[in-house]
């Protein structure tokens, strides 16, 4: 089943590129750049990434940010995530960026967003994956500070499929963003946050009325208000749920209680992410693997969740339907 489960399509929604930075690849980047760690090895990195809420586990990941300088350090992170998930059967990709988390120590935009197009066309190449580059902006910062990110981000715009919101949930309503968002979709940008991972059901309702997104990131607070589920199914809106983030970042002590089956059964149009790779145990493989595991989806199950991250993706039609037959044609020869 593992192998047959690796060769579903999937579509990969939500990934924080440099969550998927392995300890690995911080120290060799450190030491390139020069860049003294504050820790010894791999191993007690590793031994760091036990998280009680999303917060304990922020302060890590932009700590290992900081290694992140130059317009290579982007390319290899980018191409280093891009080789391992072909592996999961990964044939698209929307991709975040956090570019205020390198901006605020001097690094150019334009580094950033160069190093991580040039290796996703490279990706293209080499393993046949395609593409969106989504842009979020820091939620614990101010709305003026992402007005400015955005202004500093038009000359790439080309580049930039959508823009999200993420960090700190707790305290920074979607509403805090109300203006750059609808400057955002002025512009021509599609729009997607993260809601309902740590905040309440409210923050949902926010991201859906004000920010007009087309997608929730997380969204499992979703279940605690049935005419929000109401309205998800009715609406069509895809969660992009990544489940052992929220193992790790203690949103449920274990993946059995976890709502996303729930979800489906009702009618929800889950997809299945990998988040903060690096950080949280395991690339999306992993987590169809674990959530067939605990959760009891059947292959067909997991068919069909690979199915709503195509169309819940911003791919064309075409490209979807493409993909589509692809996936149609993988549960039908394991059904056999
Ligand atoms: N799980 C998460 N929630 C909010 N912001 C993030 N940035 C990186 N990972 C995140
Ligand atoms: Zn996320």
């Amino acid at each position: 089943m593992l192998e047959e489960l690796r060769k579903i399509p999937k579509a990969e929604l939500h990934i924080h590129i440099e969550g998927s930075l392995e300890p690995e690849l911080l120290f060799s980047i450190a030491e390139r750049n020069k860049i003294e760690l504050p820790y010894k090895s791999i191993d007690e990195v590793r031994q760091l990434y036990q998280f009680h809420n999303l917060q304990s586990f922020l302060d890590i990941y932009y700590q290992a940010t900081n290694v992140l300088k130059l317009k290579k350090d982007f390319y290899e992170l980018t191409y280093s995530y891009l080789e391992r998930v072909h592996r999961d059967g990964v044939c698209h990709v929307e991709i975040f960026f956090d570019p205020q988390s390198h901006t605020s120590r001097g690094v150019l935009f334009s580094d950033v967003i160069e190093g991580i197009h040039e290796a996703l066309e490279q990706g293209k190449k080499d393993f046949n994956i395609s593409y969106f580059i989504i842009m979020s902006f820091l939620r614990h910062l101010s709305e003026e500070d992402a007005l400015e990110i955005l202004e500093q981000s038009l000359p790439y715009k080309h580049l930039i499929k959508a823009v999200g919101l993420d960090s700190s949930e707790q305290g920074n309503p979607p509403s805090k963003f109300k203006t750059v968002f609808s400057k955002c979709k002025d512009l021509g940008f599609l729009t997607v946050a993260h809601a309902g991972e740590e905040g309440p059901p409210e923050y949902i309702w926010e991201a859906l009325n004000l920010l007009n997104v087309s997608r929730i990131d997380h969204g499992v607070r979703s279940i605690e208000d049935k005419k929000l589920i109401e309205q998800i199914i009715e609406n069509k809106i895809p969660l992009t749920v990544c489940p052992l983030s929220n193992i790790k970042l203690k949103v449920y002590e274990d993946l059995k209680q976890h709502h996303i089956k729930e979800l489906f059964d009702l009618g929800v149009r889950v997809t299945i992410n990998s988040d903060d790779p690096a950080y949280f145990g395991g690339y999306i493989l992993e987590n169809y693997i674990q959530c067939k595991n605990s959760l009891g989806f059947t292959f067909k199950d997991l068919c069909k969740i690979s199915k709503y991250s195509i169309e819940a993706s911003f791919l064309s039609q075409v490209e979807k339907d493409r993909l589509l037959t692809e996936i149609d044609e993988v549960e039908s020869s394991y059904l056999i």
